[in-house]
């Protein structure tokens, strides 16, 4: 593949000079071209307006959630998904409207709970039994009633790692349809005084390439609604889009995955002579994964004759946790000459001190030296997202690049905020 590159054979991101800025910002840094996110939440949206059918696209901050990712989603006018009071915080300094945030999640507090509907919070994905108990005193505490969904655990099998895949029955999301408990929930909630219930939400797995998993769930969700005597005003069918993360991945485009969950629920609703429930999606990989990128700088070097060369970097596991938890795969570029020709297969390590902190596991790459930048492509979700201190290394910055031009959006953490929160040990003197 050709890498977009300038006069001086860098790689480039939006026409801005990635070596440029490694000098500028330092390394590792996470780089996203916001242009890229913008267009594929608009493709999103173009096969919803096209249907002209209703719709949500809320998209799902636990892939990365920082204030400026909630100012780009908030300026494309679609809606987000929070999972915590953290992101929920984060979504509202970023001046998100609460009304167009959804919080999903399997065992938010109560504080968490009162803070979103003190918040205005427009949609509370229900998960579980205390959780209708609790909101429900919340609401009445503050004389609302609160819009709500009901999560349900549908008991599909999505074909993804194990770890990232949550709509099989053994799973400890929602409620589970096959038990009955999921009726159980909907008998409480649909007869709760401060609570409105408009649909339901299922939820089957992340990096997910085929649609039938998703057609299978927006078609069990509506005859369940059927089954139950209701009609939703709302059907979420979830995120989990999967997107290229090597050659060896082919994803769809996001069209045929909104058009599959589309022509299901058109289908079910005409079976069921419905007013036309809103259809909601969740993506959150598929809108910031392909759009951001991790420059690293090259350090040391390990040959092990006949074995394999490590090729060591200023990041690691702290930054991109993915290929130590899930095996994933990921490709790199050198980002001082990323078209020239190749010489040597490397793995690619990071700089903790783990045997599993390796970044690609594989990686054909033209020579390189100390001080050389390298790219990994697709880092733009769950990279930031689920960033550590492991070994105390401070985490990243993050920067946008939109029309030839950069912005710093997240400062790089200096050894001060390391030790920020730590107190001195006093009563052992
Ligand atoms: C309830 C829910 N919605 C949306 C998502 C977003 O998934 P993805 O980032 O794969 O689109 C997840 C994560 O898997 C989730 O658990
Ligand atoms: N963190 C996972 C996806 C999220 C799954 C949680 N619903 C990943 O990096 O692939």
């Amino acid at each position: 593949m050709s890498y977009p590159t300038n006069t001086n054979q860098h790689l480039t991101i939006e026409d801005v000079d990635t070596i440029e800025l490694a000098q500028k910002y330092g390394t590792p840094l996470y780089v996203y071209d916001v242009s890229h996110i913008r267009q594929t939440i608009r493709a999103f949206k173009q096969v919803f307006e096209q249907e002209k059918i209703p719709f949500v696209i809320s998209y799902a901050g636990k892939a990365f959630a920082t204030k400026a990712i909630y100012q780009v989603v908030a300026q494309e006018g679609i809606h987000a998904d929070v999972v915590s009071g953290g992101e929920l915080y984060t979504a509202l300094a970023a001046g998100f409207p609460a009304a167009h945030l959804s919080f999903n999640g399997n065992n938010k507090s109560y504080d968490e709970l009162t803070f979103a509907v003190k918040e205005g919070v427009g949609t509370i994905i229900v998960d579980n039994f205390l959780e209708l108990k609790l909101l429900s005193e919340i609401a009445e505490k503050n004389a609302i009633k609160q819009d709500i969904l009901l999560r349900i655990s549908p008991g599909i099998s999505a074909h993804t790692h194990e770890f990232i895949s949550t709509g099989q029955q053994d799973s400890k999301f929602g409620f589970d349809l096959i038990s009955g408990q999921a009726k159980e929930a909907f008998d409480i909630a649909i007869n709760d005084d401060h609570l409105n219930l408009r649909g339901l939400h299922a939820h089957i797995g992340s990096q997910i390439f085929d649609v039938t998993g998703f057609e299978q769930n927006a078609a069990l969700l509506a005859d369940t609604a059927n089954a139950w005597g209701w009609q939703p005003e709302v059907i979420n069918a979830g995120g989990g889009f999967g997107i290229k993360y090597t050659d060896e991945d082919k994803p769809l485009p996001e069209s045929e995955f909104a058009q599959a969950i589309i022509r299901v629920l058109k289908a079910k609703a005409a079976e069921y002579d419905w007013k036309m429930p809103e259809i909601w999606i969740e993506p959150g990989r598929s809108i910031v994964g392909p759009a951001g990128k991790t420059l690293y700088t090259i350090g040391s070097r390990k040959d092990i004759p006949d074995i394999r060369h490590y090729l060591a970097v200023d990041g690691g596991m702290g930054d991109n946790i993915r290929p130590a938890l899930y095996q994933a795969n990921y490709t790199a570029v050198l980002a001082n000459q990323p078209n020239a020709q190749t010489e040597e297969v490397v793995r690619v390590a990071g700089k903790y001190c783990e045997s599993g902190d390796v970044l690609v596991w594989q990686q054909a790459l033209p020579a390189t030296k100390p001080e050389d930048i390298l790219a990994v492509n697709a880092t733009g979700a769950y990279g930031y997202a689920m960033a550590s201190n492991y070994n105390r290394n401070p985490r990243p910055a993050v920067v946008f690049v939109e029309n030839g031009q950069h912005q710093l959006v997240v400062e790089r953490e200096t050894f001060e905020h390391l030790v920020s929160l730590d107190r001195d040990y006093t009563l052992g003197e």
